[in-house]
């Protein structure tokens, strides 16, 4: 069904990915047409100088990684939903992941973008440039736009090299003052090498442990730090790390910790971090925040959160990417209770606004966190941002309910 068609007969189409999205920006909510990119899914080139891949909406981002993997390369984005997330969508929602302190975000190595636009007309921008300052940058419009101005149905994405040393470090850390200070002496000591840091509380532990029995490589703590170095001579790497972990342990920054160098055990590790939000999922309805905070303030807003709810809540847990100053804050329950949320909502959405952060840091708005937008956007920001659609889509068919606030 072309976008033609829907765009005539006045009908709204919500484009869907691999439906891994954690905002409901997929999901139809009334009538609206599911367009999928599941058989948009081949590959068009990839130039193994360069490293510019390009290819449809619909390649699983697993299935990307593995072909320029095989090629000597990387694609400069990686998740926990890799195995069914496509390209195209993580492109729509602009997504974070675990690669982002290296490789920054896609709006950066994302260099050109196929949409279909509302009225069907095909704007062809796939380009494979590095550089073109031909006036504005159109693409950045459809990224991280979740669908609402157009379909995304191929990107031209830029895969850095494979780096030939990876090694994983999983560290406690006695108080998260800690694990501030090690990610101070981490960037001073491990520099360029450096490719993620990720934090988890003691509770995230015990909800892996309790719903998917994955045991704790190391001495219980009430903070644990994942830290991955990518480099290209392991004999360099391991060397700087020892100093490093010499130095943090010396100092008391770090109780216990555990190294991987081999394949098997750098995924265990990764494991224990990227498959929180399964853990959580089975520890009943989840109510879930990703917020962007200034980093000495970012577990504030867990304990204290912890301290108001009390009883009420099962789990109050704190983890993400640390590095990057993005939390995830995440609260489990029972079942769905109103007055639960009451006590969240907006006091989680305000407490950010006050330390200017944003609330959302790298899941986007969707559906669910629509109305929220106003907390870290100004007016005339989101005025802008109508005037867009309105342009781009006029008839409103494009992912209706979904990213701007509801009219009120
Ligand atoms: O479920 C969540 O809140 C976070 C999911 C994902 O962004 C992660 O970093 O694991
Ligand atoms: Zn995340």
């Amino acid at each position: 069904m072309s976008l033609m068609y829907c765009h005539e007969r006045n009908l709204a189409v919500s484009p869907q990915g691999g439906n891994t999205g954690m905002v409901g920006g997929s999901t139809p909510v009334f009538d609206e047409i599911i367009v999928s990119t599941a058989l948009m899914n081949q590959i068009v080139s990839f130039h193994n100088v360069s490293g510019v891949l390009v290819c449809q909406a619909g390649c699983v981002l697993e299935e990307l990684s593995r072909y320029v993997e095989e090629r000597g390369f990387v694609v400069p984005l990686d998740l926990g939903a890799k195995g069914s997330c496509h390209i195209g969508g993580n492109v729509a929602t602009n997504a974070g992941g675990l690669r982002f302190l290296r490789y920054g975000s896609l709006r950066g190595t994302v260099l050109g973008l196929e949409v279909v636009l509302a009225d069907g007309t095909i704007l062809n921008c796939l380009t494979s440039l590095r550089k073109d300052n031909t006036g504005y940058d159109l693409k950045q419009l459809f990224i991280g736009s979740e669908g609402t101005l157009g379909v995304i149905t191929a990107v031209s994405i830029l895969c850095p090299p494979k780096p030939s040393a990876v090694n994983v470090a999983f560290l406690g850390c006695p108080g998260f003052a800690e694990v501030l200070q090690t990610f101070c002496t981490c960037r001073g000591m491990l520099g360029e090498i450096l490719s993620a840091f990720e934090f988890m509380d003691a509770e995230c532990m015990k909800l892996v442990g309790l719903h998917l029995r994955l045991a704790c490589p190391v001495q219980e703590s009430p903070f644990y730090v994942l830290i991955e170095t990518s480099g290209s001579r392991a004999g360099h790497d391991a060397e700087k790390l020892s100093g490093f972990l010499e130095q943090v342990l010396g100092s008391g920054l770090v109780t216990d910790g555990t190294l991987a160098t081999d394949q098997r055990r750098i995924k265990m590790l990764w494991a224990l971090r990227e498959r929180i939000t399964e853990a959580l999922s089975r520890d009943g309805y989840v109510y879930k925040y990703d917020l962007s905070l200034p980093l000495d303030r970012l577990y504030d807003l867990v304990s204290d959160l912890r301290a108001r709810l009390g009883l009420h809540a099962k789990h109050v847990v704190g983890y993400g990417h640390l590095g990057d100053g993005n939390l995830h804050l995440n609260v489990t329950a029972e079942a769905f209770s109103p007055s639960l949320l009451g006590t969240l909502e907006p006091y989680v959405y305000e407490w950010t606004a006050r330390q200017r952060g944003s609330v959302s840091a790298e899941h986007g708005l969707g559906f669910k966190k629509k109305d929220v937008l106003g907390y870290s956007k100004p007016p005339e920001a989101l005025q802008l941002m109508q005037q867009l659609k309105a342009l781009l889509d006029p008839k409103g068919i494009l992912n209706p309910y979904k990213t701007l606030p509801t009219r009120t």
